[in-house]
């Protein structure tokens, strides 16, 4: 928290004539929103500097020249900022200037172009090396294909190139060279995507994504799937990008297809070329690969839109059928013909039974998915799930030896196929040497256990058990054995015995259920940088803690089943624009959402399964980067916390989530009022209702006046309440959020950035120096300067507090024995 000292009036207003000067200087912003206090630092500071012990700030002088403000985002009373890449007292960099080429140089100004480009491309070979005189080739080439082109031509996204267009113009041209530019000075090494031997275009994607290298999962699963045609049982720990373990293989077989087809009716050179595109049309206007995912979150924002990324050099469409969005404007998507389907079983199975063609031409599709595998087997999804799975043609259950394979060129018995559309394909395919392979199917979950023998029952066709096939944990084994999985199946099981990502930090935090507020506004306000998720288990608990982190004008959105699908997915969008938000969600969101950079979950109700828990604890510290789960427990979680205990041990051992007692008057009094503030909200919306209803029916059912007299009194005076306990609330927010016995002595306890380290350790020589006599800073203009200690991000706290208790004689317990 800020806490800033010894500042006269004087140097504030010349802090403000100097960064005046500087308009984009938002130094001020931060100094004039904090509260200034007299305080007068004790030596004893001294012994704080790199003690660990936590944080203190003083401030002696601020110069407008040192003080340099980073670019810091001040929410209320505290800052936001993010301390690695904004406190730097450095100026910013400035941005290496692009030369452009301004629109009323008309389209063929060739030497601008060259010009401009070659400049720019000569300087940054200099420091760049082999990279970039690559990449000055390639431009070299597109501005020749401009020129060519002559009109304005626009750069084909899909190949790379410039073709020719007629509404392209210059700026256009100039912004894709800046793209370019950007793209070459990120340029991505993608070695390490060699051995799995992916389409060109598929690469190109990987690297504008910046992804150099396959995550675990996807190492085992893609040469597997798309090199050896196997069918896939897979599992890893959330946010190991499993979607692109089952995404790639299906864009790569579709892409090669595609490549041989195109080379094998170019060999065979029929006069006219009209069978060529025939077999061409027929070919890839059907139905290839159907992934079906039990939520629709999962389905339009994880899976389509990663498989839509990764697709995006090729002309493969991808399309999403879920509930809860216009049936119609589906069915228009469906007459498009898009070979790749991601749908939620609901609607997946409305479609199919309303006999949506392209959803039954099923005997060319080559890849059946079916993703979080193991929640699929749940209450409501099941019975449609199944309808789909029955539609599937059998020919690939018992699939003969040699078909079964799985070799690259394994062909599909289509002999038992009745449709003869698809014997005339199948001609085809054997006229132009093209083998056609079986389908796939590949099964996909996070937790996996399967049931012993289960691979032989498989090879022998002989089902599971009833007992087996009805036990939850063995979910994974029975939708692979209904949905046909192959004995030949590789089964990659990458889970280990965590579960969550290795990158996880996961905490408890005591309290009583009544406190539960208090500690997730101290959450919030004290560390809450970045995005959090808060989990709750039931929707009228999720309603009561949105409405009071609102009132606490905590930035916050909800997301649960009842809401509208269209409320849900502007939710998930807002959610994902701020750095620094909160999503209030119920299990809805706990599976397979992706959202970038969440860096804290916080379970304020504890899941009734461990699974839950996984897979909440699982939306951050996704893609191999960090984050902190918080599991808030109280007395009533006893019963819910055994049951996580006794399927996954470690939850025993968790740390506690380090509390800074001085904060939580504070917080309190605050939590306080905003509750109170609540209530008298809800009794006004009850009131309002009752009274409308009051005066629409009184004539009607003959009321008695003065009942509806009563009823505006009570109203009004309800409201006055309101009104003056919001206004409360809103000058104690406006205050900063002190800890109860602030003063110079005290330390937050929550740990120090290197930079305050650094400031302190100056701060301390700079006393010592002065003492003896000689001070550093004479004739200096500005001495040195300090805003205030960091919020620190509740990973981090989690982070600091462990490495204290690992100190040697630190008492402190790390277990969490209570329950
Ligand atoms: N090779 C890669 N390199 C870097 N990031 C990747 C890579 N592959 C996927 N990602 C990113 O990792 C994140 C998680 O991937 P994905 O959603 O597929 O995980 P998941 O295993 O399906 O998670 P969950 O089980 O929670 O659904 C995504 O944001 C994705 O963009």
């Amino acid at each position: 928290m800020p806490i800033l000292e010894k500042i006269d009036h004087e140097k504030k207003r010349k802090v403000k004539r100097k960064t005046r000067k500087n308009p984009s200087n938002n130094g001020q912003k931060i100094i004039h929103k904090v509260n200034w206090k007299d305080v007068t630092p004790g030596d004893a500071l001294s012994l704080l500097v790199d003690s660990g012990e936590g944080g203190f700030i003083s401030l002696e002088e601020i110069d407008g020249d040192t003080c340099w403000e980073p670019e810091l985002g001040v929410a209320d009373d505290v800052y936001s900022g993010d301390m690695d890449a904004d406190y730097s007292l450095e100026k910013p960099t400035k941005r290496r200037k692009v030369n452009t080429i301004r629109e009323e140089n008309g389209p063929f100004m060739e030497s601008s172009i060259g010009i401009s480009d070659n400049h720019f491309e000569v300087k940054d070979m200099k420091s760049s090396g082999k990279k970039k005189k690559i990449s000055i080739r390639r431009k070299e080439v597109d501005i020749e294909q401009f020129l060519v082109t002559g009109s304005g031509g626009v750069p084909n996204s899909a190949e790379g190139t410039l073709v020719s267009g007629d509404g392209g113009s210059v700026q256009q041209v100039t912004d894709s060279l800046k793209l370019q530019e950007s793209d070459d000075e990120n340029a991505v090494d993608l070695s390490e995507w060699a051995e799995l031997r992916l389409h060109p275009l598929l690469e190109k994607s990987l690297a504008a994504l910046g992804f150099t290298e396959p995550t675990p999962i996807q190492r085992a699963c893609i040469p597997a799937a798309a090199h050896q045609g196997k069918d896939i049982i897979g599992a890893a720990e959330t946010g190991s990008g499993k979607t692109l373990a089952f995404g790639i293989p299906i864009l790569q077989r579709l892409l090669s297809e595609q490549d041989k087809w195109s080379q094998a009716t170019d060999e065979l050179k029929y006069e006219g070329n009209t069978h060529k595109d025939l077999v061409v049309k027929d070919e890839f206007c059907h139905l290839r690969a159907l992934i079906v995912t039990p939520t629709r979150e999962l389905a339009l924002q994880q899976i389509c839109d990663h498989l839509r990324s990764v697709a995006k050099f090729t002309n493969i469409k991808v399309v999403s059928l879920v509930g809860g969005m216009s049936t119609q404007k589906q069915q228009r998507l469906l007459k498009g013909k898009p070979p790749i389907i991601v749908g939620t079983p609901g609607r997946l199975w409305e479609l199919m039974s309303s006999g949506e063609s392209h959803l039954h031409e099923l005997q060319y599709l080559s890849f059946f998915v079916l993703d979080e595998a193991d929640r699929m087997v749940e209450k409501g999804h099941f019975h449609e799930l199944q309808s789909i799975i029955d539609m599937l043609p059998q020919s690939n259950k018992h699939v003969p030896e040699l078909l079964s394979a799985g070799a690259d060129d394994t062909l599909l018995n289509y002999d038992n196929m009745r449709d003869p559309e698809t014997k005339y394909s199948t001609s085809i395919h054997n006229e132009l040497r093209v083998p056609r392979k079986r389908r796939q199917t590949l099964v996909f979950s996070a937790t996996l256990s399967l049931p012993p023998g289960f691979k032989k029952k498989l090879k022998t066709g002989v089902r599971l058990s009833q007992s087996v096939s009805g036990k939850a944990e063995y979910s994974v084994a029975y939708l692979s054995e209904k949905a046909g999985v192959s004995h030949k199946a590789a089964v990659i099981d990458l889970t280990s015995t965590a579960i969550v990502a290795a990158k996880l930090e996961e905490s408890v935090l005591e309290c009583r259920e009544e406190e539960k507020d208090i500690y997730l506004y101290y959450i919030l306000k004290v560390h809450g940088r970045g995005r959090t998720i808060v989990f709750c288990t039931s929707i009228s608990a999720l309603r009561r803690v949105s409405s009071i982190l609102r009132f606490l004008q905590v930035s916050c959105w909800s997301l649960h089943a009842q809401m509208q699908q269209r409320q849900r997915l502007k939710a998930m969008d807002r959610f994902r624009e701020k750095d620094d938000c909160v999503l209030v969600a119920t299990d809805v969101a706990a599976r397979g959402l992706d959202i970038p950079d969440i860096r804290t979950v916080v379970h304020y109700q504890l899941p009734h399964a461990a699974e839950m828990y996984v897979h909440r604890s699982g939306r951050t510290a996704r893609a191999l980067k960090d984050g902190c789960s918080i599991a808030l427990i109280s007395p009533s979680d006893k019963s819910k916390f055994s049951v996580l205990c006794s399927t996954l041990p470690k939850m025993k051992m968790l740390s506690k989530f380090p509390v800074n007692g001085t904060y939580l008057p504070a917080i309190q009094k605050r939590v306080a009022l905003a509750l109170q503030v609540d209530k008298a909200s809800r009794r006004h919306s009850q009131l309002k209702a009752k009274e409308s209803w009051f005066s629409l029916h009184a004539k009607e059912l003959d009321l008695d006046f003065e009942d509806v007299k009563e009823e505006n009194e009570r109203e009004n005076s309800n409201n006055a309440n309101l009104k003056s306990l919001q206004r409360e609330l809103h000058e104690l927010l406006k205050q900063p959020l002190e800890p109860n016995a602030f003063s110079h002595r005290y330390i937050t306890g929550a740990g120090i950035t290197p930079l305050v380290a650094t400031q302190l350790q100056d701060y301390a020589s700079f006393r010592s120096n002065s003492h003896a006599g000689r001070s550093p800073m004479r004739g200096q203009k500005g001495r040195f300067v300090v805003i205030g200690q960091e919020q620190i991000e509740p990973l981090k706290a989690l982070q600091n507090s462990l490495s204290l208790l690992k100190r040697p004689n630190t008492s402190s317990k790390i277990v969490n024995p209570k329950y």
